[in-house]
């Protein structure tokens, strides 16, 4: 086994973010990949125009890649925001507004995964306030996904990065995942394994894949230290892969990491060593 053995999809929003977002997917194609994802990309707004989703739509048709990802209305990403549907007020309403929009997106492309940010914690509001309207919120956005056939992922990230996030361990998300399934009942609430954050937490990997695996709906990767390209940094990812093969996990791997000093299209030397 090894890197040529994984299906890896592009991060459209961290990955040539250097050229205009409809450009993106050609070059992803010409990258040789098939397959893409990407945050949401109107971060001001969760009801862009529909010419807007449209223009967008076509893009990624005309590259001839697939959207295999999409994340729901988060705010600024990569910061200061890390998700909306625990904030009270308006970003919850926003992100309400957002579930039919994005799961009709991801629908009109075949994309199947939909990845929910939990938000961050307001000064002020009692977490369990925030942790009810989460659950409210991810309730309706695992019913939209359930409509479209798509799974709704929840995502670790890392606390140095993100002090206010709450759910900075893989035991933290994956309990989330399992409260929104039960309140559900649908099952397609998964776990976001995202190996970068999760080795910026300090967390044990293989024993995180070995307990998490099967509840694994989508796969992230960044070296770290610099949430750089494989090999750029310390961590084993070639063996961590194979181990999540073995653990039987077959889905996409998305390459969610900064290009570096370099034109993106020149940040996936690693793939073919
Ligand atoms: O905000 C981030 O860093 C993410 O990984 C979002 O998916």
């Amino acid at each position: 086994m090894g890197f040529a053995d994984q299906r890896f999809n592009v991060n459209l929003s961290i990955l040539f973010t250097e050229l205009p977002l409809l450009e993106r997917p050609t070059a992803a194609a010409a990258a040789g990949f098939t397959a893409v994802e990407l945050w949401w990309p109107w971060v001001d707004s969760p009801t862009p125009e529909q010419s807007e989703l449209d223009a967008l739509k076509r893009a990624i048709e005309d590259a001839g890649v697939r959207l295999t990802g999409l994340n729901f209305y988060a705010g600024q990403l990569p910061g200061p925001d890390r998700g909306a549907l625990s904030v009270p007020g308006a970003e919850s309403e926003r992100f309400r507004a957002n579930i039919d929009v994005a799961a009709g997106f991801a629908a009109s492309l075949g994309c199947t995964a939909l990845n929910a940010l939990y938000g961050n914690r307001v000064e002020g509001v009692d977490p369990a306030e925030q942790d009810a309207l989460a659950l409210e919120n991810l309730t309706l956005a695992a019913r939209a996904a359930d409509r479209i056939g798509a799974v709704l992922l929840i995502e670790a990230l890392n606390r140095p990065e993100s002090p206010r996030y709450p759910l900075v361990s893989a035991p933290a998300a994956v309990a989330v995942v399992d409260r929104v399934n039960e309140a559900t009942g649908l099952g397609n609430a998964r776990f976001l394994m995202d190996l970068y954050h999760l080795s910026m937490n300090g967390e044990d990997l293989p024993s995180v894949i070995e307990r998490f695996a099967p509840k694994t709906g989508h796969v992230q990767i960044a070296d770290n230290p610099g949430r750089g390209a494989p090999g750029t940094g310390a961590l084993p990812l070639e063996d961590l892969l194979d181990q999540l093969t073995k653990a039987g996990y077959d889905g996409w791997v998305g390459l969610e990491y900064k290009p570096g000093d370099r034109p993106s299209a020149e940040a996936f030397d690693w793939l073919s060593r």
